[in-house]
């Protein structure tokens, strides 16, 4: 029996489905999204790329990874706009999806009904630990869900959530490594604990 490591059936025939790439900052999200989508430009597939507008991080249009792997994309407003920029594709990729609207998740159902494979990629938890958007909603409705894990900069175990450092108690904060570290569930913990110790 062969067995292949990648289902190279989603590359090359048109079959709408959802798959969705979770997990805490510094975990792979973004580097996996652009890895299938970089494939099934290669597979000829007819692609584009969403993330939200107000993500102006490291580019204003680009998709960019912490270690500098970038596609070309296009900034958005709103999740509607996605239907627009999208009758004429095969795959569609969405990066930072917990900053959408709720709509998102109707926004993906629509596309897949209609054939086209939608690959999102967000945080599953904001830095408190709460469900972040509309990820909750988007994986359960999902064919393929993806959780990735960044290494806890504390022990070196798998990380599982983001703690914030700055301090900031908003929900949405633009930032890297000087504002967010991966933590694993016991460092999460302790940091916690010492912030409180030290209010
Ligand atoms: N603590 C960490 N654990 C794993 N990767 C890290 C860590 N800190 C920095 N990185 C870098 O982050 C990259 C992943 O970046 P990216 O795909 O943009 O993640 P995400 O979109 O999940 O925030 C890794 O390849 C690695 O170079
Ligand atoms: C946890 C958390 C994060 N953010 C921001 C910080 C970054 O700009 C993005 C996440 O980017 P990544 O590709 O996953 O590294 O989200 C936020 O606004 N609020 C939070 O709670
Ligand atoms: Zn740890």
């Amino acid at each position: 029996m062969v067995v292949f490591s990648e289902d190279h059936i989603q590359e090359t025939r048109r079959r709408g489905r959802i798959e969705v790439i979770c997990g805490s900052m510094f975990s792979g999200k973004t580097e996996e999204l652009i890895r299938r989508l970089k494939r099934a430009k290669f597979a000829r597939q007819r692609v584009e790329i969403f993330k939200p507008a107000m993500d102006t991080r490291y580019s204003e249009e680009e998709v960019v990874s912490h270690d500098s792997n970038s596609i070309a994309s296009t900034p958005i407003d709103s999740s509607a706009s996605i239907l627009l920029f999208s009758s004429d594709k095969d795959v569609v990729g969405i990066d930072e999806a917990q900053f959408f609207d709720e709509g998102l998740i109707d926004v993906c159902n629509q596309l897949a009904d209609n054939g086209i494979r939608v690959i999102v990629a967000g945080l599953d938890m904001d830095f408190k630990r709460i469900p972040f958007g509309p990820i909750p909603a988007l994986l359960a409705i999902a064919d393929e869900v993806t959780k990735v894990h960044a290494i806890c900069v504390k022990c070196g175990n798998l990380a599982y959530a983001t703690h914030r450092i700055t301090k900031s108690d908003k929900r949405v904060l633009l930032g890297e490594k000087a504002d967010y570290e991966p933590l694993c569930r016991a460092c999460y913990m302790e940091s916690l604990k010492e912030e409180t110790e030290n209010k």
